[in-house]
């Protein structure tokens, strides 16, 4: 039992001690290996091929995580640490940590009843951990920020080649409350995935999470027949005007279409970061999709100093191989502001519903904490001061 931490993210590790004293053990696993393990038996084969798959070999993959090891936090004793600030500023919001869901857009369907988008909602308005909402859901993006209490949330846009149509969700989604727009730029093509290709498992073929688009006036528009009356149409139309292979010469008209702060999803190259700081965005998000896109790439984490760098100052938000508290500090100490997980919140939600996500954002964060706190890291900029992170 530690008495010290009273109201911060490691009491979390208090309250499963407590309930240890009555033979009480937490029903969800501790830590990742074991949450994909016993969401194996979760999800349905396909779904979870879906999930925990990747690209080609899924070596990339495997590397975002591995990546993580090449890199250790050097100790500091007697500094102070009894009380740690995990608190960060993106955008003008403050938020109690850098912690946030990235968006998966098959997450409705990772819980038992279907209403995953709904779940993770109440599950980011529970633990103050921001959603950034997938354009592709089950549920329509109205309904999932009413979920959301006071937690503020992202919008995720998978921009469409029909620029009526990614205005209108931009609209709506700025009507609805989100606090940020975050344009996904790696995926106007889907990768090469051995495991969905070896099952023809597409989610998104069948229809499934497409809410946003059937439920968009402009869309609607663009078909014979009401989605209600002919869903296979809609489906051959959304997978026409899904991908927009989007160019430098775009960024304008992103940057047109929304005042709310707008971030760029899937930069690794240090020269995209300061394309897209010269193009006037809020934020760079560094991530290589989960190396769900493209197989053979740099771990993600390897990329992100470099992007933090080039970024000059502005929010980096980081994504991809993210799978304990130790990595989030680690992601933190090299430079980002707020640090996504994907797949662990994934499995969490179809293991126990909103309060199996809320589960493992509290185990990250009580990890995270505790790391600091034993480490002797009290704030987040502690963490980036010279010889805290160390290269094996
Ligand atoms: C099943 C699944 C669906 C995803 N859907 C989206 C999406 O709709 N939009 C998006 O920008 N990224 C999507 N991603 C990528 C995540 O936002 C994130 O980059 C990735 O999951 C991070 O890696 P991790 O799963 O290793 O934590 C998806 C990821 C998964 C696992
Ligand atoms: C390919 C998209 C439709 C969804 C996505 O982003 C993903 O599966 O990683």
């Amino acid at each position: 039992m530690n008495r010290e931490l009273d109201g911060q993210f490691g009491e979390y590790q208090n309250e499963i001690y407590i309930d240890g004293l009555s033979g009480v053990l937490p029903a969800l696993p501790m830590e990742f290996q074991e949450l994909e393990a016993r969401a194996q038996a979760a999800l349905s084969p396909s779904l979870l091929s879906y999930v925990a798959g990747g690209a080609g070999d899924e070596s990339t993959q495997r590397a975002n995580v591995s990546a993580f090891l090449r890199w250790g936090l050097v100790p500091r004793m007697m500094v102070g640490a009894a009380r740690r600030d995990l608190s960060v500023n993106l955008f003008g919001t403050s938020l109690p940590s850098p912690l946030f869901m990235a968006p998966v857009g098959v997450i409705g369907l990772c819980a038992q009843d279907g209403r995953g988008d709904l779940a993770t909602a109440r599950a980011a308005a529970r633990t103050g951990v921001p959603m950034v909402a997938s354009t592709l859901s089950v549920d329509p993006l109205e309904e999932v920020a009413a979920e959301f209490g006071e937690t503020p949330g992202f919008f995720s846009l998978y921009t469409p080649t029909d620029r009526d149509l990614a205005e209108s969700l931009v609209r709506r989604a700025e009507t609805a409350g989100f606090k940020g727009i975050v344009v996904t730029l790696d995926t106007w093509i889907t990768g090469w995935r051995p495991r969905d290709l070896a099952t023809g498992n597409f989610p998104q073929l069948r229809g499934h999470c497409l809410a946003n688009y059937t439920s968009d006036p402009v869309f609607r528009a663009r078909l014979a027949k009401a989605p209600e009356e002919d869903v296979r149409a809609a489906v051959l139309e959304w997978a026409r005007i899904f991908g927009n292979p989007l160019t430098w010469d775009d960024l304008g008209w992103l940057r047109s279409i929304t005042d709310l702060p707008l971030v760029l999803k899937g930069i690794c190259h240090p020269e995209d970061a300061r394309r897209a700081r010269d193009g006037g965005v809020d934020g760079i998000y560094c991530s290589n999709h989960g190396g769900r896109q493209a197989n053979g790439g740099l771990p993600a984490v390897e990329a992100l100093p470099g992007v933090v760098e080039a970024a000059d100052g502005l929010p980096v938000l980081f994504d991809s191989g993210v799978r304990s508290g130790a990595d989030v500090v680690k992601a933190l100490a090299l430079g980002a502001t707020a640090v996504g997980v994907g797949r662990p919140y994934a499995y969490g939600l179809a293991l126990g519903g909103t309060q199996g996500i809320v589960h493992v954002l509290r185990s990250l964060l009580a990890e995270a904490d505790l790391i600091m706190a034993v480490d002797g890291y009290p704030a987040l900029e502690d963490l980036r001061a010279d010889g805290a992170l160390r290269r094996l």
